[in-house]
């Protein structure tokens, strides 16, 4: 690849750039390793992925947004004069709100609990990647121990930040179904604070980086912090998308999720549940046999058998996948002499528990 302005080696002599030069210097090394090229932001945002990766890209990612603010607290707490901590506070209040129920954080469980998560589970950072915990707690020790020229260098990723966020906003709204610009509202409010906060260190680092060492070192900082974003992809692509390894403890899929409403059935009955109309039949697979050995009928499933009273065999003898609910309980108050209204009563229950147990369909 040919940069034009490549980070010299820790071995080259560097000469004084200009600071429009050390500008152009650092927008080339997020040219070449910001996370926007990383495959799985590519597979994201072309809507290559699967509504599970979606939910293990937004759980890890919710920890680097509650880990911001604890790094902005971090610098907060190193800089020496009141202006710049009145600036640089600015950033721990987008994140962490005014007020309970506001702030990006926040913002962040909107969109986790958007894609299915339960707010508790998120909270919990119980099934984040390790991989994930360990990039992002480098980032805040980075901030905490190396020279604050290099803390402030180190978050102008932001500067690439907006294009990535417009593409990724742009790419998931049209090529996923599951989500809404609702649950993406996190982003909104990035694409004015990232501006805002990138034009701010990028002028503090022109500034300061007054020597050939300090210039590499804003360098190295900003190169440091794209590995930061870039190594949480490579753990997302390793444990979800190829090979799979998902590690020992880190979210499986299924996991952590808010239970899906049941889908509603005609006059409001929960999906599955029969109705008189319904025209029930033994899914493929699924018969019922009189077991030699035991006596009695069974209802056959793969990998699954269940034992029938007298009444269900009644009711099943019936079920030919030409007779509706009705009708079988017409047959059978004939058989019996009963009265057809409390048979089937009767036998929608037994068909309708018969179908959550999936040996039954309509
Ligand atoms: O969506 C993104 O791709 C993206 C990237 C970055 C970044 O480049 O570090 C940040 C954010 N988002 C972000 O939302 C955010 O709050 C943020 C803070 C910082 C930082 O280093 O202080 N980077 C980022």
């Amino acid at each position: 690849m040919n940069a034009s302005f490549p980070t010299p080696g820790a071995d080259a002599s560097q000469r004084l750039l200009s600071p429009e030069e050390l500008e152009a210097a650092l927008r080339d090394i997020g040219a070449r390793r910001y996370h926007n090229l990383h495959p799985f932001h590519r597979l994201l945002h072309d809507g290559k992925l699967g509504k599970d990766q979606v939910r293990a890209w937004a759980l890890n990612r919710y920890y680097y947004q509650a880990m911001i603010p604890v790094k902005d607290a971090a610098l907060l707490a190193r800089l020496p004069d009141a202006a710049l901590r009145r600036i640089w506070r600015q950033r721990i209040v987008d994140h962490d709100g005014d007020h309970e129920g506001d702030g990006g954080i926040e913002r962040w469980l909107k969109l986790a609990e958007g894609v299915g998560f339960a707010r508790d589970y998120v909270l919990s950072t119980q099934g984040i990647l390790s991989a994930t915990r360990f990039s992002v707690d480098a980032y805040v020790h980075f901030v905490s121990q190396k020279s604050l020229l290099e803390a402030i260098a180190s978050s102008l990723t932001e500067m690439f930040s907006p294009t990535i966020i417009s593409e990724r906003v742009a790419g998931m709204l049209k090529n996923y179904d599951f989500i809404t610009k609702e649950t993406l509202a996190y982003f909104d409010k990035r694409l004015t604070q990232a501006p805002r906060d990138a034009d701010f260190a990028l002028d503090y680092v022109k500034r300061h980086a007054t020597t050939p060492d300090l210039q590499r070192a804003a360098m190295d900082a900003l190169t440091f912090k794209c590995t930061v974003l870039w190594t949480q992809l490579d753990a997302l692509y390793f444990a979800y998308v190829a090979p799979g390894m998902v590690p020992p403890d880190a979210w499986e899929p299924g996991e952590g999720l808010v239970a899906e409403a049941p889908a509603r059935g005609p006059a409001g009955a929960p999906a599955g549940t029969l109705v008189a109309s319904d025209v029930p039949r033994l899914p493929r697979g699924v018969r019922m046999r009189f077991d030699q050995a035991r006596d009695k009928h069974v209802l056959l499933a793969p990998e699954r058998t269940f034992d029938l009273d007298d009444n269900a065999v009644a009711v099943l003898s019936l079920v030919d996948g030409n007779r509706s609910v009705a009708q079988i309980a017409q047959a059978l108050a004939e058989t019996y002499a009963a009265d057809a209204t409390v048979i089937e009563a009767d036998i929608l229950v037994m068909l309708t528990d018969l179908a959550q147990k999936r040996v039954l369909e309509r």
